[in-house]
């Protein structure tokens, strides 16, 4: 049944979202070069083979158009609001429900925006998910063909919830610093753009996101596929750190977005989330005494003994794993992610090359099939082909590990999953990379 919204409000809100895309930015150019796009950004944007989901249990969608390879680019968007860089979450959260309050006073933001920002919100825009649906396509293809309807602009009353909507669409930029390969917090900022609030989660997410820095203030972010995908399957994007536990995963998504999230992985893991929460509490408590250890400059035989317990901790956590089907044990042990990334570090800290090394492949591993295309995956296959470097470095050249092509074949695998998340092939790679790539290059010399 056609509801108030749809009936009396249906053609004076789609005409004011073509009115609006209009007067908009024009859309449909991707970067021809994308080192440049991530230096400087990009002022327009592009829209990929993506088209709307209808309404299912977890609302309104986006799905692929067509058969897509895994690195494509399906989006390429401005931010629509911002909130203020390197914030505490409580006051950036605030000022970006001001800045969307602003965009919705000012008489400059195109109609349509407006009404799409309104429907970001499945309350609003009448209970019914036609309306917002209808509303969604119309922006949709604006952005593709740069459609035209008839014009109004008159939204009707103002009823946007609008820090619900703030709550349940802004996400927070990622900027990961390639020579330390760690996010740089400073640099994060808090915003909302209309299109890639329509992708859902899922744990085993298919979409990945990066950001890129506009000249105007504005923030660029580039959803690109991260597996291959059959024509109509959902794109998904994983609104969490994909290496926490089932439980801390489904208490942030609870708290941030008010869902508990069913995906494949939650169901794999939900029947073993209190054994896994225990080895969890376990390991954490192992790593933070090698932190300890390390604060105090303790000798090198006691930092030994320190990664011996860390050891020890992922050994019963992969114990565990073996109770589990053999083809979901993988899965299940990228919760662990982390504490392998802690003895990788402590190996190599204490020397243990070889350990380290494995324990590196064990990360790169895990965060392929959890995380695949991601940024934990480049920065995994970074961390192994440096470590490869630095036991070949601290290495007598008479016995130097490995032969150079296990450290080529690193090198190969880091460049082909950076090419997936950010594009531009080996150049823009080794522009990035470049302070990271010195051990690399040293020890490839030897
Ligand atoms: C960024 S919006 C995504 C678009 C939204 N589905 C809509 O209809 O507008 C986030 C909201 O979508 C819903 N959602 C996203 N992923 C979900 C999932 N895996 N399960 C259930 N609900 C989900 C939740 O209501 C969440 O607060």
């Amino acid at each position: 049944m056609a509801s108030n919204a749809s009936r009396g409000g249906r053609d004076f809100r789609v005409a004011a979202l073509f009115e609006a895309l209009r007067a908009s930015e024009q859309q449909g150019d991707a970067p021809a070069d994308w080192g440049r796009f991530y230096e400087e950004g990009h002022p327009g944007g592009f829209l990929g083979p993506v088209a709307l989901r209808g309404a299912a249990s977890a609302g309104l969608g986006l799905r692929a158009a067509r058969r897509l390879r895994r690195g494509e680019l399906l989006l390429l968007e401005r931010s629509w609001a911002l909130g203020p860089r390197g914030a505490e979450v409580p006051e950036a959260s605030a000022q970006l429900v001001s800045a969307c309050c602003r965009k919705l006073r000012d008489a400059a933001t195109p109609q349509l925006e407006k009404a799409v920002f309104r429907c970001l919100h499945p309350g609003e825009g009448g209970r019914d998910e036609g309306f917002r649906q209808s509303v969604f396509n119309e922006y949709l293809r604006h952005l593709k063909c740069g459609a035209r309807g008839s014009e109004s602009s008159d939204l009707g009353p103002v009823t946007e919830r609008v820090g619900a909507i703030v709550k349940a669409n802004s996400r927070k930029t990622e900027h990961w610093d390639p020579w330390t390969l760690l996010l740089r917090d400073t640099e994060a900022v808090g915003g909302l753009w209309l299109v890639a609030s329509l992708f859902n989660h899922s744990c085993l997410g298919n979409v990945v996101i990066t950001y890129a820095n506009n000249k105007d203030g504005s923030v660029a972010l580039v959803a690109r596929a991260a597996v291959d995908i059959e024509k109509d399957e959902e794109l998904l994007h994983t609104y969490v750190y994909p290496f926490d536990t089932v439980l801390e995963r489904r208490s942030r998504l609870q708290a941030s977005y008010g869902f508990s999230c069913t995906c494949t992985r939650c169901s794999l893991e939900a029947p073993h989330a209190e054994a896994a929460g225990r080895l969890a509490d376990n390991l954490e408590s192992e790593l933070q005494h090698f932190s300890a250890a390390r604060g105090m400059g303790a000798r090198p035989s006691d930092m030994a003994a320190v990664v011996k317990k860390m050891r020890s901790a992922l050994a019963r956590i992969d114990d565990a794993a073996e109770s589990l089907p053999a083809d979901s044990r993988q899965m299940w042990r990228s919760q662990f992610l982390w504490g392998d990334h802690g003895l990788a570090m402590a190996a190599q800290e204490v020397g243990l090359f070889a350990e380290a090394v494995e324990a590196f492949e064990r990360c790169l591993a895990l965060a392929r099939l959890a995380a695949p295309s991601s940024e934990y995956e480049l920065k995994y296959a970074m961390m192994l082909a440096q470590c490869l470097a630095r036991w070949r470095l601290s290495a007598a050249p008479k016995n130097v590990p490995q032969n150079q092509e296990v450290l080529k074949k690193a090198m190969r695998s880091a460049e082909e999953a950076h090419d997936r998340l950010y594009g531009g092939g080996g150049r823009h790679f080794l522009t990035r990379m470049k302070r990271r790539l010195e051990d690399i290059y040293a020890a490839l010399r030897r």
